[in-house]
C-alpha cells in the first residue's frame, strides 16, 4: 500500500465562452467549450501519521490554508469519511495565477482523485465531480479533462471529439484578473455578440481546425478587455504572427493563439517574453488524455 502520490493538474483554455443567463444565486448560466492543454501544476501527496492537512508550495504569494483550493479539497473529502490521519500536499506551480487557465480549479480536482485513492474511499470520477462543484464552477471539468461542451453554471458536461492537432500559444500579460469581478461587471443581458457554438461543435465532429477558430469566441472580453488594453494588445500580435485565431481564456487575461507550425508559435512566444509583453508565455499543445 502506497503511502504517497503525484499526480498532474493541466491547465485549460475556453475555445468558446458564452453567458446565456442568470441564476438567482447571481451566478452566470454559461455554455462553453473548454479544452485541456499541456501545462501543468505537480502535486505530491502524502499520508500522515500525525492528523491535519499541510500545504506547501513554490510560490511565495499563495495562500497555504483554508484560502487554498488544495487544502479546501483535501478538507471536504476527509471530513466526509472521517479520514483519522493527516496529510502533506506539495503543489508546484507552473499554471499562471489569476490567469483564466483554470488552475485553483485543476489543483483541487487533483486533490479529490488523489485523497480518494491514498485513502481509497472507493469514489466514482462521477461521485468526484458532483463533489467538485462546491469547490468551484469549473472543478467538476478538470475531473474529467479532455474537450467537453460545460453548461449550467459550467458543471453540466458532455464530452466531445478531441481538438485537431496543433500548436497553443499561451501568454498571460502582467496583470491578474479576478473571474468575480469580470463577471460582476458583465452585462449580460445585452452582450454584442454570441460565439457559434453549435458550429464549433459541427466543426470538432469533423476534426476542423479551420473550423473550430472560426467560431470561437468569448463574451467575457467585453468587460476584462476594456479594463486590461494589454489583452487586446496580445490578440493582435498573435493574428499579425500569423495565428488562426487568437482568444482571451475564461475571464482572462490568458490570451491564446492557435498555431499550425511550433516554430511560428515559439517565435512570437520569445518575442513577447523579450519585450515584457508576457513574462509567463508557453508553446503547449492540447492535452486529450483521459488518464
Ligand atoms: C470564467 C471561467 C471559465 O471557465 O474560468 P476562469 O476564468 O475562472 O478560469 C469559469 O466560468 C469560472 O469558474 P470558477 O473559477 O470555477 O468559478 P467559481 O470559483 O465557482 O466562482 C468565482 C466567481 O465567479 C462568478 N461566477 C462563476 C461561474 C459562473 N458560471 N458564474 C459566475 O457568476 C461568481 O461571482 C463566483 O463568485
Ligand atoms: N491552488 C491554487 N492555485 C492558484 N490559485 C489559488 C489556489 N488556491 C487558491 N487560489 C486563489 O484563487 C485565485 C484564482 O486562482 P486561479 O485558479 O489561478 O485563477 P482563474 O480562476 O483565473 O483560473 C488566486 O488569486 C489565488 O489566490
Amino acid at each position: 500500500m502506497s503511502d504517497q502520490i503525484s499526480l498532474r493538474a493541466y491547465g485549460k483554455i475556453n475555445l468558446g465562452l458564452d453567458v446565456v443567463g442568470k441564476r438567482s444565486d447571481g451566478y452566470h448560466e454559461v455554455k462553453m467549450v473548454m479544452q485541456t492543454v499541456g501545462l501543468y501544476d505537480s502535486l505530491k501527496l502524502e499520508r500522515k501519521k500525525e492528523p491535519g492537512i499541510h500545504v506547501t508550495t513554490n510560490l511565495y504569494f499563495l495562500p497555504t490554508g483554508e484560502d487554498n483550493l488544495v487544502y479546501r479539497a483535501a478538507d471536504m473529502l476527509m471530513k466526509e469519511f472521517g479520514v483519522k490521519e493527516g496529510l502533506s500536499i506539495g503543489l508546484h506551480k507552473r499554471i499562471p495565477v489569476a490567469a483564466g487557465m483554470g488552475g485553483g480549479s485543476s489543483d483541487a480536482a487533483a486533490v479529490l482523485v488523489g485523497v480518494n485513492k491514498l485513502f481509497h474511499l472507493g469514489l466514482s470520477r462521477k461521485a468526484l465531480m458532483e463533489r467538485g462543484v462546491n469547490l468551484g464552477a469549473d472543478v467538476p471539468y478538470c475531473v474529467m479533462r479532455g474537450t467537453a461542451l460545460a453548461e449550467g453554471i459550467g458543471e453540466k458536461l458532455r464530452r466531445l471529439p478531441p481538438m485537431p492537432d496543433c500548436f497553443i500559444l499561451l501568454a498571460k500579460p502582467p496583470v491578474s484578473v479576478s473571474t468575480r469581478f469580470v463577471y460582476g461587471n458583465l452585462k449580460a443581458d445585452i452582450l454584442p455578440f454570441h460565439p457559434d457554438l453549435d458550429g464549433m461543435i459541427k466543426a470538432l465532429e469533423k476534426n476542423n481546425l479551420s473550423g473550430v477558430a472560426a467560431c470561437m469566441g468569448n463574451v467575457l472580453e467585453t468587460v476584462t478587455i476594456p479594463a486590461y488594453p494589454q489583452v487586446q494588445k496580445l490578440k493582435d500580435i498573435m493574428m499579425d504572427a500569423g495565428a488562426r485565431m487568437a482568444l482571451m481564456s475564461g475571464s482572462g487575461p490568458t490570451v491564446f493563439g492557435i498555431f499550425d507550425k511550433k516554430e511560428t508559435a515559439d517565435r512570437t512566444c520569445r518575442m513577447l517574453r523579450r519585450e515584457g509583453l508576457a513574462k509567463q508565455a508557453y508553446t503547449v499543445k492540447p492535452y486529450n488524455s483521459k488518464e
